[in-house]
């Protein structure tokens, strides 16, 4: 998977959020958004992922040097994990499980039974969502995410909600990951121990004209 921005902007009503973006992010690496807060990163993710039209410029998804994928495809190849994103609250962990393999498949080795166990909820497997806690639920989010059979993994504040030994457990999922020669990870971050395995640490704010 390559993704290529050409000259891609997004702007809200009159303000551009950033404009002028430029760049090719190849699988088998890992790009962090850094910016403060309200420079565009979680904008640019969801620009990037196809969750948002850009106002200008020209986003291209090709697989393995192959003709460029269709917009409709992008959708398969993309796992994202973000705090603005919500679970479907009444189903139980089990039920969404279910729900989301039905359109994603997990990593092949890896079934819903040892999802939850990777995700340390197995005791919560029959829980609605609803009464679960929001470090609860971005273990799920973040699981679904990185266990998900998906080319395209993107982790928006990927330690929100987290305790000491959620940000451990996350650190060491997405070292995992990172192993996958076919997988390009992107990720918005403030927090440096989010991404310090991350050679590729871009700053948004260079685009903000
Ligand atoms: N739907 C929208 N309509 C209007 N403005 C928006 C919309 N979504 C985002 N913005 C604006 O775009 C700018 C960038 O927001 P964004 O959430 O991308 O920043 P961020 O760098 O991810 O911030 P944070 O670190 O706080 O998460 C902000 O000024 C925000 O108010």
């Amino acid at each position: 998977m390559t993704i290529t921005a050409d000259q891609i902007g997004k702007k809200y009503r009159r303000e551009w959020i950033f404009r002028g973006v430029d760049l090719t992010l190849v699988a088998g690496n890992s790009y962090t958004f850094v910016g403060p807060n309200g420079s565009g990163k979680s904008t640019l993710l969801q620009v990037l992922a196809g969750m948002q039209p850009a106002s200008a410029g020209k986003l291209t998804y090709s697989l393995d040097g192959a003709k460029p994928l269709d917009e409709e495809a992008w959708y398969k190849y993309i796992v994202l994990a973000a705090p603005y994103l919500e679970l479907i609250e009444e189903l139980t962990l089990s039920e969404l499980l279910a729900f989301h393999v039905q359109f994603k498949p997990l990593r092949p080795g890896v079934d819903a039974t040892a999802l939850m166990d990777r995700m340390q909820l197995s005791h919560a497997r029959n829980k609605e969502i609803k009464f679960f806690s929001s470090g609860m639920k971005q273990r799920v989010k973040l699981g679904l995410a990185l266990f998900s059979d998906a080319r395209l993994v993107l982790l928006d504040e990927p330690t929100a909600n987290l305790d000491r030994q959620g940000a451990a457990w996350y650190r060491d999922a997405v070292k995992e990951l990172l192993t996958r020669p076919d997988c390009l990870l992107l990720i918005g971050s403030n927090q440096p121990d989010e991404y310090d395995f991350c050679p590729n640490v871009i700053d948004v704010t260079q685009w903000k004209r």
